[in-house]
């Protein structure tokens, strides 16, 4: 892998990076499905799913594969179903991944300008990042309908080194899939994803992002050596 250029900002994605939110989403979904009155999908497909907006996951959920359409009526009784489970239970199950909380202590600590941008839609990322107390550690927090377009659109990335006044190739991006890299290819950050994300059930190292980390925690020395 190439040496990492040291960055003067770092923007988190969220659901995958810090968060495993698949128990809360997976709740949900299954629970509209059952109201609709069909079967269960269950956490290892919605695992795969998530990552391209709530809408987008309500979509795969209901033809039960990544790819394709459900019926426009069909989508249309779904989602605000859907959207009014998840308001109800946005953390109930959320957990933060190990070793964020100090990943996240070393770059405050280190002086980073930090962000947050993920796809999740803004009303539910408040209250999440609230409730497992990480609101506070984000200078700019950029959801999936903040803009007018989302990732692997480079827009919020350069948005957020805009906000900071950094240039993007001074810039670091820190996420869990393929939008996440190509997000940042487009923006000219740099990339560092995690190997337990969610990746559509693909192996995030075939996307060649600038290095893979098992935890946050690793930030730290890899920083250290960052030139
Ligand atoms: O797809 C979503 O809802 C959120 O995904 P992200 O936080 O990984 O961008
Ligand atoms: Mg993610």
């Amino acid at each position: 892998m190439a040496p990492l250029r040291r960055p003067q900002m770092v923007l988190c994605d969220l659901d995958g990076t810090l968060v495993d939110s698949v128990p809360d989403l997976t709740y949900c979904v299954d629970t509209m499905l059952e109201r609709l009155g069909r079967g269960p999908r269950g956490e290892a497909a919605v695992r795969t799913w998530v990552g391209n907006g709530l809408e987008r996951l309500v979509r795969r959920a209901l033809v039960g594969a990544l790819e394709g359409e459900p019926e426009a009526s069909e989508f249309d009784r779904a989602y605000p179903i859907f959207l009014e489970l998840y308001a109800e239970h946005t953390f109930e199950r959320a957990t933060l991944y190990p070793g964020v909380r100090e990943g996240l202590d070393f770059l405050k600590a280190a002086g980073y300008p930090l962000g947050l941008v993920t796809n999740k839609a803004a009303r539910f990322t408040g209250p999440l990042l609230r409730h497992l107390g990480l609101y506070e550690d984000f200078g700019i927090v950029i959801s999936g309908d903040t803009l007018v377009a989302c990732k692997p659109d480079p827009l919020p990335l350069l948005h957020a080194a805009r906000h900071f006044g950094v240039d993007p190739t001074a810039s670091l991006m820190i996420g869990d899939s393929v939008s996440d890299v190509r997000a940042a290819r487009a923006a000219k950050f740099g990339i560092i994803c995690t190997s337990y994300g969610y990746n559509h059930g693909l192996d995030i190292r075939d996307s060649a992002p600038d290095a893979v980390i098992d935890s946050l925690s690793e930030l730290a020395g890899m920083l250290a050596a960052a030139r």
